[in-house]
């Protein structure tokens, strides 16, 4: 049977799985979790260590239709303005409760679009979040820019502020594709922004692509592939397209009839993957490839590969915080989440609280199935010493854990006494070999396929 045919028969291009950006996924937080205990965990972070922060910008000066992050339009500065005096509000209530000498080892600005925020505002922002904590010696600070919203005063001022990496989303070069998607984006003008940013020593560029577009060929995302190649990023997402009208109106744009079909968009994927391969980049986890020297490529080689809520990372700070709208928080005691919507979430931290609406105390299992799903998503391996050494599983415990799942994907996953791994045929499937390892009940989270 050829490898098409046998992921039909495991029923890859039927499943809905989750993208496994956390464990439990975000759905399963519950609502019931109170403030105290988001005060709690933050009051147990260990005086003088390094954390990581993620701040979460909801706005856009466009809405493409294909996006399914949580972000609104907005034609004029004032919310966005309003919106940055509520960050600094929530910083200073955070630094009510963070022990002495906490410093930052990454920062990462995401959104929506963080660079709305005009030169003034950047440095607000980056002022009162580095008089909460500032960035310990050889910290990461990223940010998410939009090729159509920077120009070189934002970026002058990222960069005193110290950004050193940044991530342009690209999405898909093809004129027709970006009509369809509602992203209308000149390659001139990508390639402008990617040399406006190295111009100012941001020593590592990221980009994001995309497979499962409507109208996408193998042919027109070759030509894409090939067209970023040629900008010479340093890390490139490459993910599938999730299309979720349900959960995302703005999708409603895109007709269903122009979408390629599961097969197809496991084929846009291999040509994507084989062309960045061919290019010498490392592939990393299940979507994302790397120059060799690349901090990504050498934590996989390495084994320090970790997943989280931006996808992959080398980051092992035990604590990320969110701010913003929508941001999760995760500590080594569980997950916290801000209040989705930016209204709720200004009005909380205008009224002097913490914006913590959702959350998830970890329990049970949480913590071994959380980290077989990690290590799935990172190494396609999962190895038995390493649960034995950290959660106490017997050899005769992994066998009995693992043969099901083994059994299940046969041919495509296997099973020794040391390590289950998925082979390089079975990489597809890896988020359904993860979802086995799911104890909680996915049937109302809407996913999006698994291919
Ligand atoms: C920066 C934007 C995006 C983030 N994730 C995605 C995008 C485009 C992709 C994505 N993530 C989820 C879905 C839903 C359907 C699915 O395939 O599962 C999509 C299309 C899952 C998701 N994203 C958020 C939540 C609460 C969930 C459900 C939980 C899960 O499946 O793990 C919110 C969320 N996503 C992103 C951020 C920054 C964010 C806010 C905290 C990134
Ligand atoms: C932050 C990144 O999230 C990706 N992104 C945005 N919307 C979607 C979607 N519906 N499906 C998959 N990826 C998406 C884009 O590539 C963007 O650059
Ligand atoms: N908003 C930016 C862009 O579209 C960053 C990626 S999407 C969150 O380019
Ligand atoms: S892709 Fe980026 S610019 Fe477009 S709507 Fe999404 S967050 Fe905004």
């Amino acid at each position: 049977m050829d490898t098409e045919s046998q992921l039909t028969r495991l029923g890859l291009f039927d499943a809905r799985v989750p993208r496994y950006t956390s464990y439990p996924t975000a759905p399963h937080f519950g609502t019931s979790f109170g403030q105290a205990r988001y005060i709690d965990w933050i009051g147990q972070i260990p005086p003088g260590s390094a954390i990581s922060l993620y701040v979460h910008v909801p706005f856009c000066r466009r809405l493409c239709w294909f996006c399914a992050c949580r972000t609104q339009g907005t034609s004029s500065d004032a919310p966005v303005i309003a919106y940055v005096e509520t960050l600094r509000a929530e910083l200073a209530l955070l630094r009510r409760h963070l022990p002495a000498g906490v410093r930052l080892a990454r920062l990462h600005w995401g959104g929506g679009t963080p660079t709305l925020l005009q030169p003034d505002m950047i440095r607000w922002l980056t002022d009162a979040i580095f008089e909460t904590t500032p960035l310990a010696e050889g910290a990461e600070f990223s940010v998410e820019i939009d090729p159509s919203e920077i120009d070189a005063a934002r970026l002058d001022a990222l960069a005193a502020a110290g950004m050193n990496r940044a991530s342009i989303g690209v999405q898909d070069f093809d004129p027709e594709i970006q009509q369809t998607i509602g992203r209308l984006q000149s390659y001139d003008l990508t390639r402008a922004a990617a040399e406006m940013i190295r111009d100012r020593g941001v020593h590592s560029l990221n980009a994001d692509i995309l497979f499962g577009l409507p109208h996408q060929d193998p042919a027109r995302i070759a030509d894409s592939v090939q067209k970023l190649l040629s900008l010479s990023p340093d890390r490139v997402a490459l993910y599938g397209y999730a299309h979720v009208p349900w959960m995302s109106r703005r999708q409603q744009m895109i007709p269903s009839d122009a979408m390629p079909t599961p097969q197809e968009r496991l084929r846009l994927f291999e040509v994507a993957r084989q062309l960045f391969l061919w290019d010498g980049y490392a592939e990393i986890g299940i979507d994302h490839f790397a120059r060799p020297e690349d901090g990504l490529a050498v934590a996989q080689r390495e084994g320090r590969l970790r997943r989280n809520f931006q996808g992959y990372t080398d980051d092992v700070a035990p604590v990320l915080l969110g701010l913003g709208a929508s941001s999760i928080s995760r500590f080594p005691q569980g997950y916290a989440q801000n209040a989705a919507a930016t209204g709720a979430y200004t009005k909380a931290i205008r009224a002097g609280q913490l914006a913590v609406h959702r959350g998830h105390a970890f329990q049970g299992e949480d913590l071994l199935r959380a980290r077989i799903i990690e290590a799935l998503m990172c190494d396609f391996r999962v190895a038995q010493k390493e649960l034995e050494d950290s959660f106490g599983l017997s050899p005769a415990g992994f066998a009995a854990l693992m043969r099901p799942v083994a059994d299940r994907f046969e041919g495509m996953v296997r099973l020794g006494p040391e390590a289950l791994e998925i082979t390089r045929e079975g990489q597809p499937l890896t988020r359904m070999v993860a979802r086995m390892f799911d104890a909680y009940d996915l049937s109302k989270a809407g996913h999006s396929g698994a291919i």
